[in-house]
């Protein structure tokens, strides 16, 4: 059997009292494209930090295509790329600047370098913008230099955090296409993103985490398959759109909504 993109066995991370991923197992095999789904404070980003080496785990392992990140953690950090929660970028350096020295920093030649930053500031739509200080980038434009700079080296897999929080519509439809691209290419994705029409159109398999605990995992048709009859009026002839099935795992689940604000009422 190829061996997977990600493998997570009893993945957990405690903070203090707060066990904010709890005994999560999952895989992710090559050439997938993974929503990872949840609530806001269920533990999202705290994986995708663990996966990518920037957080150690309390207990439990993961491995990157076959490899711990204690067995030579510089060789699998050539082989992804992250955007992480924060973007983390060097803000005193113009976007040229910056995507040259990630370049270098992964071991790409200097012509190869030059080359991709350029491509991708023009593919970004931040050429214009090549004077300007990163740390006077817009949001937006600052979440496209960081996916710039997620891909330079053309990494096997790749996570990204959020990648689409704060990107205007065009962009977005930009980044859509690259990331197909890049599936196609034998790529691996693990998106975290709160877009669920994104994840519909783009994503294989879905998980979802909710309080640091994983409650579904498969493809779409899977999941679909799986709360089709928790959910009202939903019989075979109508599809289920992911959001119903969101909902339907992690959403109010049959609870009364919430009580309304009365000074708004
Ligand atoms: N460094 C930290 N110290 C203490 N608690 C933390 C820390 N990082 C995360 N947490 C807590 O862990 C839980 C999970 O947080 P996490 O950021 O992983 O959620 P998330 O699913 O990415 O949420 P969102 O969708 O809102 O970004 C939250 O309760 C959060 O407050």
């Amino acid at each position: 059997m190829e061996t997977a993109a990600i493998q997570t066995h009893g993945l957990t991370r405690r903070f203090g009292e707060l066990t904010a991923v709890d005994n999560v197992t999952f895989s992710v095999a090559q050439g997938q494209f993974f929503g990872f789904l949840g609530p806001n404070g269920a533990g999202k980003s705290t994986t995708i930090k663990m996966l990518t080496g920037l957080l150690e785990p309390s207990s439990g392992s993961v491995e990157i295509l076959g490899q711990p990140f204690s067995a030579n953690a510089l060789d699998l950090k050539r082989q992804i790329g992250v955007v992480p929660e924060g973007m983390a970028l060097l803000g005193r350096l113009t976007a040229p600047e910056y995507l040259r020295f990630v370049g270098r920093m992964y071991g790409l030649d200097r012509e190869t370098t030059n080359r991709r930053a350029e491509e991708l500031l023009e593919f970004m739509q931040l050429a214009n913008e090549s004077r300007k200080l990163v740390t006077d980038f817009s949001h937006g434009m600052q979440k496209k230099l960081a996916l710039a700079a997620a891909v330079i080296h053309g990494p096997k897999v790749l996570f990204l955090d959020e990648p689409f929080e704060g990107v205007d519509a065009i962009a977005a439809g930009m980044l859509k296409t690259m990331l197909h691209g890049m599936i196609q290419r034998g790529a691996t994705i693990f998106l975290t993103t709160h877009v669920l029409e994104i994840v519909e159109r783009l994503c294989s398999h879905v998980a979802i985490i909710s309080q640091g605990r994983l409650v579904a995992n498969g493809s779409i048709e899977e999941l679909r398959a799986g709360v089709a009859s928790s959910v009202p009026g939903a019989d075979g002839s109508q599809k289920l759109t992911l959001e119903q099935i969101f909902l339907s795992i992690v959403g109010a689940g049959g609870m009364e909504p919430a009580q309304e604000l009365s000074w708004l009422a």
